[in-house]
């Protein structure tokens, strides 16, 4: 099988469990050959983030273009975008590349508490990415700020969908992760919604959990699955990655990105 070629454009994690790095993991772990747009370089561990320092728009049109020049990019996946001129010039050189498939996790907050996403993006996201998104994947909070309203229950969340789908989005996958219930995530493809029935781990491994679904998606779809199994399987991915990660750091640590493949391999 021919790998295929998948593109993250987001920022960094050095401690290795969030972001471009769970991001570039995530890839490698679904057969892929994973490659780096880096918007912005952040300071931060599984305690949480610490300062962060954006990529100028220049320079993140240029590390697009050495890509997209060079490669054939099978999908995208774009996480922490920081600033407005960020988000147009990803914008801008999209539909110039015109990329096959284009998954957006619109990454606001971490964990932490550190906003990712200065309070002056929100509509700039909402106008020049949420169009290009063949999926978007927002928690519960992100979903709230885009749909403008508080989600309770699942009919809150189907109604973000919509509201969501209505602004270009052609698939929106509302993630329950901050359900501490049943951790379901629902997905409107334009037509109907998908329910996702999770169960909540009790784990500190949840550190890049958004980072990963969202590039497992991307993997899953780039490697030919229909939409509602390529979510099913990368839901799956994290909920493994969960449950067999080591703890890893003194705060909340990474998902365990390759147990499948180690397991295999009779690594473990
Ligand atoms: N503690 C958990 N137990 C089970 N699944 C979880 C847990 N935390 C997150 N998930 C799953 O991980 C994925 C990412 O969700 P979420 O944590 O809501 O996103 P984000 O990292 O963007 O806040 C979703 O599929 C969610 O259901
Ligand atoms: C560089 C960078 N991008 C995104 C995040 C947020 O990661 P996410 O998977 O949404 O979840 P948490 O790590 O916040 O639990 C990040 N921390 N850093």
């Amino acid at each position: 099988m021919v790998m295929k070629h998948l593109l993250s454009i987001a920022g960094t994690d050095p401690s290795g469990g969030a972001g471009a790095q769970a991001d570039l993991k995530t890839f490698c772990a679904h057969g892929c050959y994973g490659m780096n747009v880096i918007t912005a370089v952040v300071a931060q561990n599984t305690q949480g983030v610490i300062d962060y320092m954006d990529i100028t728009p220049d320079l993140i049109a240029e590390q697009l273009e050495a890509v997209f020049e060079d490669i054939a990019v099978d999908a995208v996946k774009i996480g922490m975008v920081s600033v407005p001129e960020t988000i147009r010039v990803i914008g801008e050189k999209l539909k110039q590349y015109k990329p096959p498939i284009i998954v957006v996790d619109p990454v606001m907050v971490a964990t932490s508490g550190h906003r990712l996403l200065a309070p002056e993006s929100e509509q700039v996201l909402k106008t020049v990415l949420v169009p290009l998104a063949d999926v978007l994947t927002p928690n519960i909070p992100e979903a709230e700020v885009l749909a403008g309203k508080k989600i309770y229950d699942f009919s809150d969340m189907e109604a973000a969908c919509r509201a969501i789908a209505a602004m270009g989005a052609k698939a929106v996958l509302v993630k329950g992760g901050h359900r501490v219930s049943d951790a379901t995530d629902i997905l409107f493809d334009g037509n109907g919604f998908h329910y996702f029935k999770g169960q909540h781990i009790e784990s500190m491994s949840t550190h890049g959990t958004g980072c990963s679904l969202s590039s497992a998606i991307a993997s899953n779809l780039a490697n030919g699955m229909e939409l509602e199994t390529a979510v099913g399987k990368a839901k799956a991915f994290v909920f493994e990655g969960i449950k067999h990660a080591e703890p890893i750091g003194k705060g909340h640590g990474p998902i365990h990105h390759f147990y499948e493949m180690y397991k295999k391999a009779g690594l473990l």
